[in-house]
């Protein structure tokens, strides 16, 4: 079957797949795996096979914003996937967690439009526990600092006359902010596959803390080669497994 919008055929994909915003961040992710290879380039969707250690991974990349990501989500879905690993960036809300730490998000904040176009409003979007563990104890095996917990996702990322959410979601102990993970872990429990998500802090979104955004340091870059070898080794984790 072809995917009419990732521009790929179902038979080409793997059970796994891991998925970020930016596609020269796929291309990277790809680049780690054994026999890789582009199969479709499509909007903001680009999208690669590859293995690691014998287990096939796809690796696409979703864009900015959940209503784009929402729809790689569910081809991928429609396509066969039954496991979904977000490898992407956040803003830091504590100091505890600096630029340069990862974060496996157990569950996110639904502070988007699309999801509400979903499902009711008291409806969670929680990650699948066994996708937590593997990413937790895999990053927990990088150098560097690593917390799960609650991630916020939002669609804005500029802000404009209204307040950003911020400051309260800090309060209630969310460790920081991204644009995809609620719109993932919401369509993963209503197609009945399971997702995760691990992210590398590339700032500081809280207002006291706040600097110029610069996600091209080589702080945030040693993050996010460390997130993307601890979602691969998830995946290993999980595959041995099952
Ligand atoms: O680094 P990625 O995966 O793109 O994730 C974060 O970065 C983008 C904003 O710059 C948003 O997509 C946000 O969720
Ligand atoms: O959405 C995002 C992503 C990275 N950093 C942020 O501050 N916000």
């Amino acid at each position: 079957m072809l995917l009419p919008i990732l521009q790929v055929h179902s038979e080409d994909l793997s059970p796994y797949a891991i998925v970020c915003g930016d596609p020269f961040r796929a291309e990277v992710i790809a680049s780690k795996l054994d026999n890789s290879k582009e199969l479709a380039f499509s909007r903001e969707y680009r999208t690669f096979i590859g293995e690691f250690q014998g287990v096939p991974i796809t690796v696409v990349s979703h864009g900015v914003g959940s209503p784009g990501a929402a729809v790689c989500f569910e081809e991928l879905i429609k396509g066969g996937v039954k496991t979904l690993i977000r490898v992407g960036t956040a803003g830091s809300y504590s100091a505890d967690v600096p630029p340069g730490s990862l974060v496996v998000s157990t569950a996110a904040v639904r502070e988007e439009g699309l999801t509400r176009q979903l499902v009711p409003h008291g409806f969670p979007a929680v990650a699948d526990l066994d996708v937590v563990l593997a990413l937790y104890e895999a990053a927990s095996e990088t150098d560097g600092l690593v917390r799960k917990g609650i991630t916020v996702t939002l669609d804005a990322f500029f802000q404009g006359v209204e307040e950003f959410p911020h400051r309260k979601y800090k309060q209630a102990g969310a460790l920081a902010v991204e644009m995809e993970i609620a719109a993932l872990y919401v369509i993963a429990s209503l197609r009945g596959v399971r997702a995760g998500a691990i992210v590398a802090l590339d700032g500081y979104a809280d207002a006291d803390l706040r600097e110029v955004y610069n996600p091209h340091t080589d702080v945030v870059s040693q993050a996010v080669e460390r997130e993307i070898l601890s979602a691969i080794h998830a995946v290993i984790k999980l595959h041995a497994k099952a």
